[in-house]
């Protein structure tokens, strides 16, 4: 029989949960909560597991294949007793023990899931398909890391979460946006045919200390550039838009997101809009005043307006970002400075 879950969303379920092991009921708990965070070496992942390891009641397991993301991310947590780290390609099935599973894994930046496109649908397809059965398996709850690029180039702004998407299905974003659209999928077929407990979150561009230097994502090519007195590479025609959030307010929504009672999809991001333009001034102001921008060629089918609807955060989360981009920024270029080995101002 049908059965409504419990947040109310319009998701029905055939079949009950399957049952989390026998010593989340046993009288005298006292098992940590096991929580697998599959690309906790990347950018939003490690940050993630630095939140998770406060508690002391949790033991967290990072799968990872390091395509995007480093063990220097994580440097501070290996050999510490409630921490593992697996090298391992989620596109392979993993037999692990947990109670909880962050699915991060997946590259992120343009220039990297456009690098092997195939790979990267892989990882979008079978890598949530694996994760999905170790959750059914040990009666784990699952979330996802989708994407406000699942929105496409949208026709509708500000995006909520009821927008269905403008999304080119064979263009050279597909492997990422179209990737992620199936991910979406099977969480939910997964959700209403066998009862996993699951959790999406749709991120918008997120951004702070960590990423790549190389990475290629917009905030860290221009903080690198005015540091190294580059020039800004605004890609034409620079009036596209962006709402970018600092990475602590997205591990906070990511964690209230997996604790509380609602599958989503929410968005998690933080709706400040820039044009490119704008960020490129704001990064010249706040950094380095000397520097010249400069207008490149644009990459095909970039999204020209991007700014997330929050209400459904804010009103079933309690939560919204709280970091402005003027308060970000100056944290990610002390951090960019150290590992440029570049620590003045010029
Ligand atoms: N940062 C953003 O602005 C943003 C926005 C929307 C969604 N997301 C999603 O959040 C997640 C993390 O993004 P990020 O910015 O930290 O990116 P990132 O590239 O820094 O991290 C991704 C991690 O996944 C790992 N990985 C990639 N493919 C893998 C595979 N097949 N098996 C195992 N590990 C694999 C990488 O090595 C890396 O450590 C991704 O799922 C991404 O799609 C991020
Ligand atoms: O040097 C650059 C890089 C990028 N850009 C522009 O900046 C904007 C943002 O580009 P990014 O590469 O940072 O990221 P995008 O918004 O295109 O994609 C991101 O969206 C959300 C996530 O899923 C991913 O992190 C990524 O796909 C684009 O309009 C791009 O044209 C520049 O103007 N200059």
């Amino acid at each position: 029989m049908a059965r409504e879950v419990a947040n109310g969303e319009n998701h029905t379920s055939p079949k009950p949960s399957p049952l989390p092991s026998p010593l989340r009921f046993s009288k005298f708990f006292q098992s940590n909560m096991r929580i697998l965070v599959t690309g906790g070496a990347g950018f939003i992942g490690s940050h993630l597991v630095d939140k998770l390891m406060e508690n002391e009641k949790n033991e967290v397991i990072v799968a990872d294949n390091y395509f995007t993301g480093s063990k220097d991310n994580l440097k501070k947590w290996i050999g510490h007793p409630r921490f593992e780290l697996i090298r391992h390609d989620v596109t392979e099935p993993l037999l692990v023990e947990v109670d909880r599973i962050y699915h991060l894994a997946c590259p992120a930046s343009p220039i990297f899931y456009k690098y092997n496109p195939v790979k990267t649908i892989k990882t979008n397809v079978i890598g949530t398909l694996n994760m999905l059965g170790l959750a059914k398996r040990v009666g784990a709850r699952i979330l996802l890391t989708s994407t406000s690029e699942v929105y496409g180039d949208p026709l509708v702004h500000p995006q909520n979460e009821s927008y269905w998407g403008n999304v080119n299905p064979i263009g050279v974003r597909s492997c990422y946006d179209e990737g992620k659209r199936v991910a979406e999928t099977l969480m939910f077929d997964y959700h209403r045919q066998h009862g996993i407990e699951i959790r999406v979150a749709r991120i918008f561009n997120t951004y702070g200390p960590r990423m790549n230097i190389d990475d290629g994502r917009v905030v860290s090519n221009f903080i690198a550039q005015a540091i190294r007195d580059e020039p800004l590479t605004v890609q034409a025609p620079g009036t596209q838009t962006r709402s970018f959030c600092y990475v602590s307010d997205m591990v906070d929504g990511l964690i209230r997101l997996m604790e509380g009672d609602h599958t989503g999809p929410i968005n998690i991001g933080n709706p400040g809009e820039f044009t490119m333009l704008e960020l490129a001034e704001t990064v010249k102001e706040l950094i380095n005043p000397n520097v010249k921008i400069s207008m490149v060629e644009n990459t095909p089918d970039d999204p020209r307006q991007r700014k997330p609807d929050i209400s459904k955060a804010k009103e079933l989360l309690g939560w919204e970002p709280k970091v402005k981009l003027g308060d970000g920024l100056p944290l990610m270029e002390d951090d960019f400075r150290l590992r440029l080995e570049k620590p003045n101002k010029p």
